[in-house]
């Protein structure tokens, strides 16, 4: 088992409970998708899987250990198996993009070795070979504040792929990223985690993605978790209940095309 929250409750300093009393497994190898509405809790779940958080109440174990027990250098060592994709990587902007992927490795190298790496690339081919698959392998010796969001977004995918973590957690990674590249980049995503075994889990608003690249969906809502099922198995009625916002009517489509046809059914609107 890669993940296991049993009853796990979260509150945010501030006193606002995020996420309540979820319990959740998650194996080695699969690739689950965390869909729900703005504010669901999507990224303080990701967050706790990233020991960036920790539980305020109920259980959490990672790759067979239960961070909270864990404190200096095993902690840094479990942090090191999990890769962390953000929707807007923090990387220095000055830094050139080979250095942005090889520090992937940083937890796991020695401090002489990251140290050296930082002023000098030692993998430059490492770093090549990570960024090929996302397309961006002529990218290697340009600085991120000269890269699109969408290709800093792939840099930072890049970084978590040199890393080779054991756990990726990927928070709306293709965010930034037109329809055919977050297809494509998700699809190279997906087939890492199937060749390496490892988990994926990523938090998507793009419902289509998610049922099309995932094959386990859990759609969190107001901290909770409201389904967790096969993605074949999620049916209109649950997206519907899951986006259900009394503030607005429109229906859901996790289809985007059926979105398009219902929009052009509706009647034109006149310019007063
Ligand atoms: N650091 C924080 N301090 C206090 N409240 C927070 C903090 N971070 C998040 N929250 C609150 O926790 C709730 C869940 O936030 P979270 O960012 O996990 O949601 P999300 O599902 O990822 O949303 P989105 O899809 O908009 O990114 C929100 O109501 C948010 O305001």
């Amino acid at each position: 088992m890669t993940v296991r929250l049993d009853g796990v409750g979260l509150t945010h300093p501030g006193g606002f409970q995020a996420l309540h009393d979820i319990d959740l497994s998650i194996n080695q190898g699969e690739r689950v998708a965390i869909i729900g509405p703005s504010g669901a809790g999507k990224t303080s779940l990701l967050r706790l899987l990233g020991t960036g958080l920790a539980p305020s109440t109920g259980q959490l174990h990672l790759l067979g250990v239960d961070p909270a027990t864990l404190k200096g250098q095993a902690l840094r060592r479990l942090r090191a198996r999990i890769g962390l994709i953000h929707q807007s990587p923090p990387l220095p902007p000055r830094q050139r993009v080979v250095t942005a992927v090889l520090a992937g490795r940083l937890g796991q190298w020695s401090l002489l070795r990251s140290l050296i790496s930082l002023c000098y690339p030692l993998d430059s081919a490492g770093a090549r070979a990570a960024l090929e698959p996302l397309d961006l392998q002529d990218k290697l010796f340009a600085r991120c504040d000269q890269l699109s969001g969408g290709q800093l977004q792939r840099v930072g995918i890049a970084r978590v792929l040199y890393q080779r973590a054991d756990l990726l957690l990927a928070d709306e990674p293709v965010s930034a990223m037109d329809p055919v590249l977050a297809d494509h980049t998700l699809n190279v995503l997906g087939k890492v985690a199937a060749e390496r075994q490892i988990s994926l889990v990523a938090s998507l608003h793009a419902v289509d993605l998610a049922l099309r690249h995932f094959p386990r969906i859990i759609g969190l809502r107001a901290g909770r978790v409201l389904f967790d099922l096969p993605a074949e198995r999620v049916s209109q009625a649950e997206l519907d209940q899951l986006y259900s916002n009394d503030s607005f009517n429109e229906p859901v489509f996790a289809d985007p095309v059926s979105a398009i046809a219902a929009a052009s059914l509706e009647a034109p609107r006149r310019c007063t």
